[in-house]
């Protein structure tokens, strides 16, 4: 079965509220089978940091210094919010944001929000509408959720919100997302595992990567 297929691009615009889309640029679908998502009890509860997953991680690692380094809370349900600063060398156009950073972002915060429902995910399918401009120097939050699952995989969807800085307004949605996530075990990262950084890591980070 096709869970997801591909059409033409329909109008994409935010309606006059700024909240809602007229419709979506694709037809994203979520399958009849899905799931509602049942929580790991290893989950922390709604208001708690989720730590990051791997501290060599662009979207997360507090030593990827090059990185976004986004922070989260556990949000309600299979939920969570995550925050990083839109730094100056993120740029794309002139004064705003790359589309690819905003990409990074919702890719970590859905694959994050996936940890409600299992231990490790990689992105299989990612899709965003790019809602407005978003400046340098500006506060992004993204909420990401689990919409449901089927076996192994993990659908998922986003909004982002300027909620500090130039153009803040945390009732604007300024990009959404939507996602597929598969679940993944250890034996997924064994070929490479060795090579982080792409050198021979060390035995100790060797064995971080293991846990991801
Ligand atoms: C880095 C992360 C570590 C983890 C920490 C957690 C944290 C999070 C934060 C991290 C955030 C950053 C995260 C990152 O950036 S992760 C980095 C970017 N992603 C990758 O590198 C993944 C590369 N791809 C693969 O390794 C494989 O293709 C995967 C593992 C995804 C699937 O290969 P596998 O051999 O395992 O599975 P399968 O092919 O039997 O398919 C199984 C089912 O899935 C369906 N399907 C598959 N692909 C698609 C598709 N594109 N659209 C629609 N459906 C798709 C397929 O039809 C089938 O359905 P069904 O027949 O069952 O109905």
């Amino acid at each position: 079965m096709v869970d997801i297929t591909f059409c033409r691009s329909e109008d994409r615009r935010l309606d006059r509220t700024g909240l809602h889309y007229r419709s979506m640029s694709s037809t994203w679908t979520l399958p009849d089978d899905l799931q509602a998502p049942t929580i790991v009890p290893e989950f922390p509860a709604s208001g708690e940091p989720l730590p990051r997953h791997w501290s060599l991680c662009f979207g997360c690692g507090d030593d990827q210094p090059s990185g976004i380094q986004m922070t989260f809370v556990v949000g309600d349900g299979a939920s969570v919010v995550g925050r990083f600063e839109v730094a100056r060398r993120y740029q794309g156009g002139p004064g705003v944001i790359h589309g690819g950073i905003l990409g990074t972002a919702f890719d970590e915060a859905q694959g994050m929000a996936c940890r409600s429902v299992a231990l490790a995910v990689v992105t299989a399918h990612l899709e965003i509408d790019f809602a407005r401009p978003i400046p340098l120097d500006s506060t992004l939050e993204i909420t990401a959720k689990v919409d449901g699952t089927v076996r192994r995989k993990v659908y998922t969807s986003a909004e982002a919100r300027i909620v500090a800085g130039p153009g803040a307004d945390p009732d604007v949605v300024v990009g959404t997302s939507r996602g597929l996530f598969l679940v993944i075990d250890q034996t997924h990262f064994e070929k490479v595992k060795s090579m982080v950084d792409a050198v021979p890591a060390a035995a100790g980070t060797a064995a971080e990567a293991s846990s991801f």
